[in-house]
């Protein structure tokens, strides 16, 4: 195994890419300009559909419109195709194919609760059989289950997870249970110790409004310099507690334009925009914190 510095060195910044909405409407070159953004800022490849993306809430339609629009600016690219109708999935996932998209990922079945292993299991097959790289997006308290390492291992075709969850434990797991598989933890506030811990990185909502930020915690954990990293860290942590307090989804696309500088559009209800004096409370806020850290006043 490459030494620890290696390791993390490749660790990869993975964003979950928000859709720009006008009116009601994919802003498909706004969608644009913000991946070739956070590329030029060095996020290593694009989740497009997640949770960030509104995924659940896109039609298959506008699951491949905002696939076509990233595929314009780049290939490094996760096409998340989850959702309730089995169907639409497996067309989604042979799209991906004819499209040439090198890894998808679904979310498991989400809303029904009490379903058998089983049937979880034969989700992600018949998806294994439509697309020969296929990613777990587990995310147990949004979806209501959790597709563990040793269920991930009775799948058998995953080549990936990404592991929305506050334990790193949950998500070393699946590298204990299922060797040479990639995992991803998805949790905003544990981006320094995914990498630290020799996951094969982070899917971090935060990498839309701050990804220059992720870089550099990447940066200062492979130097050793983990006081710094750690640093980093907090800041981010502070943004994303303050962003959920106005609702996090809706809080980055006003984070987007007030720490990167340019218009992502809005969500679409119901996730409802912020309003204005939302905004700029939101705005001011998130400044000072990023002051406070920058003056090393933290
Ligand atoms: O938006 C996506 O697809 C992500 O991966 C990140 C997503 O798992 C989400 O930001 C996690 O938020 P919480 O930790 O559940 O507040």
């Amino acid at each position: 195994m490459e030494g620890i510095p290696e390791v993390m060195k490749m660790a990869e910044i993975i964003v979950p890419v928000l859709t720009p909405f006008n009116d009601g409407k994919i802003n498909i070159e706004l969608l644009k300009e913000h991946t070739s953004s956070l590329l030029k800022a060095g996020v290593d490849r694009i989740f497009v559909n997640g949770t960030t993306g509104m995924g659940p809430a896109l039609s298959p339609g506008e699951k491949e419109t905002n696939l076509k629009a990233v595929l314009e600016v780049t290939d490094k690219v996760i096409f998340q195709v989850g959702s309730l109708n089995m169907g639409e999935v497996k067309s989604l996932a042979r799209e991906g194919k004819e499209l040439g998209v090198k890894t998808i990922a679904s979310y498991a079945p989400y809303y029904f609760t009490g379903l058998p292993k089983s049937l979880i299991v034969r989700y992600f097959k018949e998806i294994c059989g439509e697309h020969d790289e296929v990613y777990l997006y587990n995310y147990p308290s949004a979806v209501g289950k959790d597709v563990d390492a040793e269920t991930v291992k009775e799948i058998g075709c995953l080549k990936g997870v990404k592991d929305t969850n506050d334990s790193i434990n949950h998500s070393l797991q699946y590298k204990r249970v299922n060797p040479g598989m990639k995992v991803f933890n998805g949790a905003d506030t544990l981006v320094m110790t995914s990498i630290a811990t020799g996951l094969d990185g982070t899917v971090s909502a935060a990498a839309n409004f701050v990804p220059e930020v992720l870089v550099e915690i990447r940066r200062k954990v492979s130097e050793g310099k983990v006081g710094e990293a750690m640093k980093l860290q907090f800041m981010v942590d502070e943004l994303v507690s303050l962003a959920k307090g106005y609702g996090y989804i809706p809080s980055i696309y006003v984070l987007v334009k007030g720490i990167r500088g340019y218009d992502v559009g809005n969500p679409r209800p119901p996730l409802f925009p912020l309003g204005d004096v939302e905004r700029k409370e939101l705005l001011d806020k998130a400044i000072k914190i990023m002051e406070k850290y920058n003056k090393n006043e933290a």
